[in-house]
């Protein structure tokens, strides 16, 4: 005979404890400021790189600026290092980032043609 006590008590996915179901809570609550809170910062972000686009169509200078998005991405990726962010993450963010603004660029160029 097996020492088998019998059925234990198994953690159920579907009904977490209390004590589980409050520490989820207060996570999601940190993770909802934290997306707020990145939104409000590429809202910032997005109204200055209107403004460098505005600058760069009145002044015939083109959309991208690759030798300036070379810096950003090296220092971005070291300050994602610094922080423990997968620095290859952090280029694919900025990129991403990046190629929005330069298709607005793009945009305002040719309303100012
Ligand atoms: C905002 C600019 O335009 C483009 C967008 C960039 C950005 O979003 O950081 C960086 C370089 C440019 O390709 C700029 O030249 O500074």
């Amino acid at each position: 005979m097996s020492e088998s006590t019998g059925p234990q008590p198994q953690p159920s996915p579907s009904q977490p404890d209390d004590s589980v179901r409050a520490e989820l809570t207060r996570l999601r609550e940190s993770i909802d400021n934290i997306d707020a809170a990145v939104v409000h910062m590429l809202a910032e972000r997005f109204k200055c790189t209107q403004q460098v686009g505005v600058l760069k169509a009145l002044h015939q200078l083109p959309p991208a600026d690759p030798d300036r998005e070379a810096r950003q991405i090296a220092r971005l990726r070291e300050l994602a290092g610094s922080a423990k962010l997968d620095p290859a993450f952090a280029e694919k963010l900025l990129n991403f980032i990046i190629a929005e603004v330069i298709r607005h660029h793009e945009t305002i160029a040719d309303g100012a043609r």
